[in-house]
C-alpha cells in the first residue's frame, strides 16, 4: 500500500533523509521511531505528498506520488502533530463539514460521518463544541476527520503525544479498530506504544533507517524497549547529534 524506494531529502547541506526504502502493507500497524531531528516527520511528509523528496520515489497503492498526487493523497488518511481544528463548531458540523470539502454529499455524508462519529465513540461529544472538548476528544474528533472518506491507509504523527494514560488507551483502542483493514503508520516516541499496538517497526537515525523489522524482534533484542532503541540510535555510545 505505501512502498518508499531511495528516498532522499535535503535541507540545504542537511540531508534529512537519506536513502530510506521500506513497504506498508494492509493490515500492518508500523511505529516509526528514532530519536529527535531522525528524519520522521521529513519522511512522513514525503509520503503523505507535503514535500518533494529530493531524489526516489513514493508509490501510493502502486501509483507514483508525483505523478498521481490527487489520486495518492485520497488514498491517506492523515493526522498530522498539530491538526487544525473550527473551536466554535460542534463535532457534528464540523465533519459534516470535512465531509462536504471531501465531496462526500447526501446519504453518503450522514452514512460517513455516522460511522465515525460511533468508530471514534464520540457519541456522548456528537453535539458539544470542539473548544470545550477535553484534549482526548479533541484528538479522536481529528482522527475521525482524518478517515471521513475512509482511505486505505493511515499515518499517524503522535497521535497520542500529551495524552493521559486512559486517553492513550482509547485513542489506541481506535487505531486497532482500523488495523486490520488499512495500512497504518504511526510515528510515536512512546516506546510503550509500540509494544502494545504496532506490529512492525523501523527505526530511524540520522536520516536512516538502521532497524526494519518485527515487534517481537525489536523486543528480542534485550529485555528493555528503551535499551534496545539506545543501542541502535546511539551509535558506540556517544551522544548522538
Ligand atoms: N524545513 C526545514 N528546514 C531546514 N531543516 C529542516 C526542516 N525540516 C526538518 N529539518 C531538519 O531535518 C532533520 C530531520 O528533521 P525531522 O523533523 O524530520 O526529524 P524527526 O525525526 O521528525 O524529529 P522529531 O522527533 O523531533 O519530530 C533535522 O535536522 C531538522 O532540523
Amino acid at each position: 500500500m505505501i512502498e518508499v524506494n531511495n528516498l532522499v531529502r535535503y535541507f540545504g547541506d542537511i540531508r534529512a533523509v537519506n536513502n530510506v526504502s521500506f513497504t506498508v502493507e494492509k493490515g500492518d500497524i508500523l511505529g516509526f521511531i528514532g530519536p529527535n531531528g531522525a528524519g520522521k516527520s521529513t519522511t512522513i511528509r514525503m509520503i503523505t505528498g507535503y514535500l518533494s523528496p529530493s531524489a526516489g520515489e513514493v508509490k501510493i497503492c502502486g501509483k507514483s506520488m508525483s505523478d498521481n498526487e490527487m489520486f495518492c493523497k485520497a488514498q491517506i488518511g492523515y493526522l498530522p502533530e498539530t491538526a487544525p481544528l473550527y473551536h466554535d463548531m460542534s463535532v457534528r458540523s464540523f465533519l459534516n463539514f470535512t465531509a462536504e470539502l471531501r465531496g462526500i454529499d447526501g446519504k453518503d455524508r450522514k452514512t460517513a460521518v455516522d460511522s465515525v462519529i460511533q468508530r471514534c465513540f464520540l457519541e456522548r461529544v456528537a453535539h458539544q463544541n470542539i473548544g470545550t472538548l477535553s484534549k482526548g476528544y479533541r484528538q479522536r474528533t481529528c482522527f475521525a476527520q482524518s478517515v471521513l472518506h475512509d482511505p486505505p491507509i493511515l499515518i499517524l504523527d503522535e497521535p497520542t503525544d500529551g495524552m493521559d494514560p486512559n486517553q492513550k488507551f482509547e485513542i489506541r483502542k481506535i487505531i486497532e479498530g482500523f488495523g486490520q483493514e488499512k495500512a497504518v503508520m504511526i510515528s510515536t516516541h512512546i516506546l510503550e506504544e509500540v509494544e502494545v499496538l504496532c506490529t512492525r517497526v523501523i527505526v530511524m537515525r540520522r536520516g536512516e533507517i538502521v532497524a526494519n523489522e518485527s515487534v517481537s524482534d525489536f523486543k528480542s533484542r534485550g529485555d528493555k524497549l528503551a535499551d534496545n532503541f539506545r543501542d541502535l540510535t546511539l551509535g558506540n555510545g556517544g551522544a548522538d547529534w
